[in-house]
């Protein structure tokens, strides 16, 4: 026999999942998908910024809502609308998603590898918790919802070169069982609730803007020593590899696969792959535009373990092939356009250079 605390916990859940499907049924049973109000979580961050300004460019400014629990500049302020708003806040992400009659999210908010190492409860909080209450938030008001995964979704018993879409993921770090966790149940809530869930693995961002914590960073570091100081001290050895993927093309990637007409989707989470590098080898090129560039290099064991068990080379057949993924920037085009990028980053405003130095 049940207890009957037990039978009446799972009679709640069983109306909770028949409100959730009338409510899905109400409504028609789809994120809208014309001239759509997008909200983007963790706004203000490495990815944040920039996935605004390409979804205001396509999208007009006012229905692309940045969100974050940073203070934001004024140029923020002044290039749309910008709420501060806790992840950990369901009824304050509610009240935006009302409020702005919005039909997407884009769910950028996250602690990322290393930083996450360094305070786990954090990092549970913000990634679980967090997904959690935005993915509740899109399958009641039937939103369309865009999380990332990363190659750190994957841990050392995968096959590393290349690692396949589906595969064993057995992640040794609190992110990436936070990102495998955001994987499953966003593919659940498809099944169970045709929540309209799309979800890319990403390779280490390499941008300008300055990074959050994870262990990629040095790759966006080590352009700016370069450039400020000539030297720098990498804190993984020469020849670790991972994927990674210039800015440009991981945010038309997201761009292009938030409008995929979705029979055309054969999965709900797919890897995408651009370049592969090295220390060394990005030290050696950067060299070819600054030739007295120093790298030296001094491990920090928790990243170096984490670099350890990511993939080197990530397999986007799948990708490629159901939806047209295709990079654009090859590894000397995205370290061109990055030296580039680094010198007006700090010509716009030189103050940057003497704080980096
Ligand atoms: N940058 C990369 O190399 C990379 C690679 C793969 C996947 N991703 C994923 O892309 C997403 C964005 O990454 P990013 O590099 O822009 O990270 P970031 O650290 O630069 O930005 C994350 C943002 O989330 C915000 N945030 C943190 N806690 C919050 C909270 N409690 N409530 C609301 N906002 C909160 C932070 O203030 C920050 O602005 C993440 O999900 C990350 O896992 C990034
Ligand atoms: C790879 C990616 O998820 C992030 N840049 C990190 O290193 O944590």
């Amino acid at each position: 026999m049940f207890p009957r605390t037990f039978l009446k916990t799972i009679s709640a859940q069983q109306q909770t999942i028949r409100h959730l499907c009338n409510n899905h049924w109400q409504n028609g049973g789809g994120a809208k998908s014309e001239n759509p109000t997008i909200l983007i979580t963790g706004g203000l961050g490495q990815l944040g910024v920039e996935c605004g300004k390409l979804l205001r460019s396509q999208y007009g400014a006012k229905k692309i809502i940045l969100s974050d629990i940073r203070e934001p500049s004024n140029a923020i302020l002044q290039a749309g609308p910008y709420h501060f708003v806790d992840i950990l806040d369901p009824k304050g992400l509610e009240k935006v998603v009302v409020d702005n009659k919005v039909d997407w999210i884009v769910h950028l908010s996250a602690t990322l590898s290393a930083k996450g190492e360094l305070d786990i409860p954090l990092a549970t909080k913000v990634n679980i918790q967090g997904m959690h209450n935005i993915i509740e938030l899109a399958n009641h008001y039937k939103l369309r919802l865009f999380v990332p995964s990363t190659i750190g979704a994957f841990g050392p018993d995968s096959p590393r070169n290349p690692t396949p879409n589906i595969t064993v993921q057995r992640p040794r770090t609190i992110y990436g069982v936070s990102k495998v966790y955001a994987e499953l149940l966003g593919e659940y809530y498809h099944h169970k609730f045709n929540l309209d869930f799309r979800c890319l693995r990403l390779p280490g961002v390499v941008s300008c803007d300055l990074p959050g914590g994870g262990t990629t960073d040095y790759a966006i570091d080590m352009f700016h020593s370069a450039m400020t100081k000539g030297t720098y001290e990498c804190y993984l050895t020469p020849k670790t590899t991972v994927p990674m993927i210039y800015i440009t093309d991981c945010l038309r990637a997201i761009n292009e696969f938030l409008v995929v007409p979705t029979d055309t989707i054969q999965r709900r989470v797919y890897n995408i792959h651009a370049m592969s590098f090295h220390p060394e080898g990005l030290a050696k090129e950067i060299q070819n535009y600054y030739p007295a560039f120093e790298i030296t290099y001094k491990t920090d064991p928790i990243r170096q373990e984490i670099a350890d068990s990511w993939p080197e080379v990530l397999d986007d057949t799948e990708a490629r092939k159901d939806w047209g993924w295709n990079p654009k920037y090859d590894f000397k085009k995205m370290v061109q356009t990055m030296v580039d990028q680094v010198k007006v980053f700090y010509d716009e405003e030189p103050q940057r250079a003497k704080v980096a130095q």
